[in-house]
């Protein structure tokens, strides 16, 4: 079977507070292009990880995860000198933030010679994150290296920004990711990353500055507003779906998922930004990156009757 949509990065084990009792943490499972997978994959898409993980319990079950939730896990490393990465996210009034515990893990230590190159070149769709270039050097040189031969062989490729400056300093940000643009078919920005990353603040600048680099196709991600889908030929703001959101972690990767495997299914591109807009939004309605993303069942019955 081939693998559609493939991404490359860092999965890691969650923390989530609880907002009953701020000790409490719950355990689950993130790290934004593995939520970015599991969102393609329940949506029906064929989904495909290219990541390293520590030979450890937590490693143990991720690869449970991805066998239950059927993300091809088959291009992932196992690294016995290096742990599987942690997070904690915490809530205050200002949403949710994240701590990591990463620094050395297994995927930041994947490098451009450890790349499935034949798996990358069948797929339709090659994709990363800032936080895949982010977590290292080498692993940022093996992302570069990844989109440029998925270009190569007639790849998309697509781009979340999500900044953590937790991770790398904006200047060294500012020059991966501009090159990362160079490479990039599908961008899918949101407003705090985008208008450090470019300085502007200005919403068709910054998607003008987008397109300037040869980006075919942009999704704004905007929160509780929704998404602005522009091409070089039409803009939209495609509105949210209303929800009580209650935790936004992994919102954008769940859009993301959801929008690149519309895309992949034949959905014009405002499409499936509406239909990614219902996912991320019924995401944001439970605790975690991964357990309250839906299925497409879901999504479509409400798509249905709306
Ligand atoms: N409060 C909300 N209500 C409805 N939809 C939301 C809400 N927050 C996020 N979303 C949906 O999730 C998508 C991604 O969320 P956003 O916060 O913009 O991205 P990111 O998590 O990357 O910062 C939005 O474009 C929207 O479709
Ligand atoms: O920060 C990281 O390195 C992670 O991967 C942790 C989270 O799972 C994602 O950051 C969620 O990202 P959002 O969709 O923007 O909420």
């Amino acid at each position: 079977m081939t693998t559609d949509i493939l991404a490359y990065g860092e999965a890691m084990v969650e923390f989530n507070q609880r907002q009953h009792d701020a000790r409490m943490y719950l355990q689950g499972f993130g790290g934004d292009t593995s939520n970015f997978c599991i969102a393609a994959a329940r949506q029906g898409a064929r989904s495909g990880y290219i990541s390293a993980l520590g030979n450890d319990h937590f490693g143990q079950k991720l690869r449970e995860l991805w066998l239950a939730e059927q993300v091809d896990a088959s291009h992932v490393a196992s690294d016995a000198q290096a742990a599987t990465g942690v997070y904690f996210v915490s809530h205050d009034q200002n949403g949710h933030h994240f701590d990591y515990l990463r620094a050395g893990s297994a995927a930041s230590r994947y490098a451009s010679a450890q790349l499935p190159l034949a798996a990358i070149a069948a797929a339709k769709v090659l994709h990363l994150s800032g936080i895949s270039l982010a977590i290292s050097a080498s692993a940022c040189d093996a992302g570069l290296a990844a989109m440029a031969h998925a270009r190569k062989h007639g790849v998309r490729t697509s781009l979340d920004t999500n900044l953590r400056l937790k991770l790398w300093p904006l200047e060294r940000a500012q020059e991966k990711m501009r090159e990362a643009f160079a490479l990039c078919d599908i961008c899918l920005p949101s407003w705090d990353d985008i208008s450090a990353l470019t300085g502007l603040d200005d919403r068709d600048a910054i998607v003008d500055t987008l397109l300037s680099y040869g980006i075919g196709l942009v999704a704004f991600k905007l929160g509780a507003e929704g998404c602005y889908v522009a091409t070089a030929g039409e803009r939209r703001l495609v509105p949210a779906y209303g929800v009580e959101a209650v935790d936004a972690t992994g919102a954008g990767d769940c859009f993301g998922g959801a929008f690149i495997a519309r895309l992949t299914a034949g959905d014009d591109p405002f499409r499936a930004a509406r239909y990614a807009n219902v996912c991320a939004a019924l995401s944001t309605t439970g605790y975690g990156a991964v357990a309250p993303i839906p299925r497409a069942a879901q999504v479509e019955e409400i798509l249905g009757s709306s």
